[in-house]
């Protein structure tokens, strides 16, 4: 039983409850009505790259679903749902033809959520590249840039009016780290020299984005950054100097173009010979000002010195005296308000903040049994996360909403199926929803605004 405290986890008036996804990981369908395959569709059916073989050719079905899962948003009390567009379904090749049909569905979604009072949150690019741009080089060629604004100029004229929040691209550093230094994630590259080549290019298109919009688009416009603060593994000096090379690699390499700061210095030791300049022009066009930030967050990390973790130099301590969610990510709430009050300060606290993801993979059951999904480990790490945002909110961190990843069990990625995130249940054999008790107390936070907490 919960009991009522004495509200003093009452979040702002006007405070913005939602959930997250992104279209590879939920709609399925991904070539129908004319859509164009994505570099998600190619990886995805490469052998070898996806765990148990799984694709994103149905997921949880949800571009034939979608009014039941708006149905599911009103169940949840949501106030807002931040989703992706697909770049190929309305664009197949990336770049001239419109998919009429492929614009339709979104369409017919933002009209359904806006028909039931939850704000369309609408990410351009959650990390489908049109294959057809991939085959021009993708993140590589640099005139992704004006592909990217061309993309984002039909859906901010498309849907003006009904979208009014609007994040160009999430988490750069995965698409770069995770696609192009690692390979882990679609397209699957691995190299220093194409990934910073690739990160600069993403950021330049992001800065055309958001040129474009102020021309043609109405509303806010933002990024969406995950940070993962680093905390030193210990007071030797070179496990500084590796905490402070994983910070500049993962948190910095992004950011500080984006506030104007260049590239840290820090990138020049991590990249070695792989790292490069670029003329000023492009970072006045990174730099270009936005409305709003999106932080995804969901753990920390503790880093020691290792000389052979390329490109780095610097491998994660294993925190063994906390919990670690299905992933091997460590449940360390305080870090996400240390995170938030961080990441105001590097903002120089004018850009209003917004968590766009946070959430916890743990076991759920393939079914729900007797038509209920217990799932007390997320519960707590839901409750503890908003405590932990409450607390960066009483320290002056202006932040407007926070969307819990995830609205529904999806596809993870190169992981697959094998990592439930959902604060709702999907049988991936029935497409059968079940809120989760996670879901059941998130829906109670929102109706108290915070107090049930
Ligand atoms: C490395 O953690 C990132 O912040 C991160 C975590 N996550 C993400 N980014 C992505 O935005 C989602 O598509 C993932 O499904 C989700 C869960 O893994």
């Amino acid at each position: 039983m919960t009991s009522k405290n004495t509200g003093n986890y009452r979040f702002p008036e006007g405070f913005l409850w939602g959930a997250a996804t992104a279209a590879y990981q939920i709609e399925g369908s991904s070539m129908a009505d004319g859509a164009g395959a994505s570099i998600w569709d190619r990886f995805s059916h490469t052998p070898g790259m996806m765990l148990n073989g799984d694709t994103g050719d149905v997921a949880c079905d949800h571009y034939n679903r979608w009014r039941e899962d708006i149905d599911l948003m009103t169940r949840l009390n949501l106030q807002a749902y931040r989703f992706s567009v697909s770049w190929s379904r309305v664009m197949p090749e990336g770049r001239g033809r419109i998919n009429d049909q492929g614009l339709a569905f979104y369409d017919r979604l933002i009209d359904g959520l806006l028909e039931k009072g939850i704000e369309p949150l609408c990410t351009l690019y959650h990390w489908d590249l049109p294959a057809a741009l991939d085959d021009r080089g993708g993140w590589l060629n640099p005139d992704i840039a004006d592909w990217f604004a061309d993309y984002g100029q039909v859906l901010f004229e498309k849907f003006k009016g009904r979208v009014k929040t609007w994040g160009t691209i999430n988490e750069p550093w995965v698409i770069v780290d995770g696609g192009y230094l690692h390979g882990a994630l679609a397209p699957g590259h691995k190299s220093a020299f194409e990934a910073m080549i690739a990160g600069h290019n993403v950021l330049r298109a992001h800065g055309a984005a958001v040129k474009r919009f102020r021309e043609v688009g109405e509303g806010q416009i933002g990024i969406v950054l995950n940070i993962e603060p680093k905390y030193p593994a210990s007071d030797k000096p070179e496990d500084e100097a590796a905490r402070k090379r994983a910070e500049a690699q993962m948190n910095r390499w992004f950011l500080d173009p984006l506030m104007g700061r260049g590239y840290p210095e820090e990138l020049k030791d991590v990249y070695g010979e792989a790292y490069r300049e670029f003329p000023q022009e492009d970072f006045d066009l990174i730099a270009t000002p936005t409305d709003w930030m999106g932080l995804n967050w969901y753990t920390r990390s503790v880093p020691e010195n290792a000389p052979d973790a390329w490109p780095v130099r610097a491998r994660p301590v294993k925190q063994i005296q906390h919990a670690h969610t299905e992933t091997g990510w460590e449940v360390y709430p305080p870090a996400l308000t240390d995170t938030l009050v961080w990441l105001h300060e590097q903002t120089g606290g004018k850009l209003p903040l917004m968590v766009t993801e946070n959430g916890s993979a743990w076991y759920d059951p393939p079914h729900a049994i007797d038509g209920r999904i217990q799932d007390p480990m997320r519960v707590d790490y839901l409750k503890n996360h908003l405590k932990a945002l409450h607390d960066a909110i009483g320290k002056g961190v202006d932040i407007r909403g926070y969307m819990a990843w995830s609205l529904l069990d999806n596809l993870e990625w190169s992981l697959g199926y094998s990592k439930r995130f959902g604060i709702t249940h999907v049988n991936f054999l029935t497409q059968e929803r079940t809120i989760k008790d996670s879901g059941l107390l998130y829906a109670e936070v929102i109706k108290t605004h915070g107090e049930v907490l």
